[in-house]
């Protein structure tokens, strides 16, 4: 039998939107071949005007339909309310959800010994630079992985992790850390403001030294330690900040502390909380 290339995508929010534009854009997969299911009217709109086929509902996908995988980019709180639905295909399709915190159990629960990947991929996946972090159950075979690496790489670096549990380190790490650089550039915005600065100027300046210092930390031969060094003249300004900075409680502790929330709330997800 041929080998299907259609793809269903259960969720079409950030992430799954996200995934649906590096398919198309970046590893030139048809839209034909992917089907959405996607609740939201808008979401789906935005869905269907790339090309996919859109449902409200996975009761609407063709009886005769055997994806090759099963994208589930719904909030952790919904996988198992709608894990039902798509049991049928449990024979033919790798499972690849991208749900926080939901463990691969949860999973075979419903779908039995059915191939599954969790991959927890990162916002800049939307512009095609994001980073996923992926483990695959003891199903799934060298052709599904293959399969899967391909569309994970359509939106950024993959790295396949060697145990599960890894996942939930990546999710406080990668899944979650845009937002800690976010929050991040909102901060350095707010000293450029508070030391002068006209606003669109500091968010201006903040932006681009967080870009141009992310794109030197990922091309240069030099570690990140180094390239703070070469910043920081002795006795110059760079020396007094990072006195504060690392100074208690410092800045290291601090992210260790965020990234240790995280880590547990995603503990705390798979347990359904
Ligand atoms: N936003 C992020 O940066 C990241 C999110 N994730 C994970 O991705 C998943 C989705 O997150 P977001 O895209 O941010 O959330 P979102 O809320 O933007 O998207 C979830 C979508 O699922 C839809 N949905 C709800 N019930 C459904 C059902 N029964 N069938 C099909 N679709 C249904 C919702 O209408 C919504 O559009 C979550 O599990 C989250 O943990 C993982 C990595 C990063
Ligand atoms: O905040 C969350 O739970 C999701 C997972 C990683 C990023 N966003």
């Amino acid at each position: 039998m041929e080998q299907s290339e259609e793809i269903v995508l259960v969720g079409c929010g950030n992430m799954g939107f996200a995934l649906l534009e590096g398919w198309l854009d970046r590893a030139g997969i048809p839209a034909a071949q992917i089907h959405v299911v996607e609740p939201a009217e808008s979401l789906r709109h935005r869905a269907a005007a790339r090309g996919a086929t859109v449902y409200d509902d996975a009761a609407g996908l063709p009886a005769a339909l055997r994806p090759r995988a099963v994208i589930i980019a719904v909030k952790p709180q919904v996988v198992g309310s709608m894990l039902g639905a798509y049991r049928r295909f449990r024979d033919t399709s790798v499972f690849v959800s991208i749900a926080a915190g939901v463990p691969i159990s949860t999973f075979e629960n419903t779908l039995g010994n059915a191939a599954i990947v969790r991959a927890m991929p990162n916002m800049p996946a939307s512009i095609g630079m994001g980073v996923i972090a992926a483990f695959g159950s003891t199903h799934i075979d060298d052709n599904q992985t293959g399969f899967v690496t391909d569309l994970l790489a359509a939106v950024g670096s993959v790295h396949w992790l060697a145990e599960e549990r890894l996942v939930d380190a990546a999710t406080a790490i990668s899944g979650s850390g845009p937002a800690y650089l976010f929050h991040f550039i909102e901060c350095l915005t707010d000293a450029g403001i508070a030391v002068g600065l006209p606003p669109e100027t500091a968010l201006a300046l903040a932006k681009q030294t967080v870009n141009g210092a992310a794109a030197l930390a990922s091309t240069s031969a030099f570690s990140p330690a180094e390239l703070r060094q070469q910043v920081t003249s002795p006795n110059g300004t760079t020396a007094a900040a990072l006195e504060v900075l690392t100074a208690e409680p410092s800045l290291a502790d601090l992210v260790k502390r965020a990234a240790a929330a995280a880590h547990r709330r995603a503990l705390e997800l798979a347990l359904g909380n």
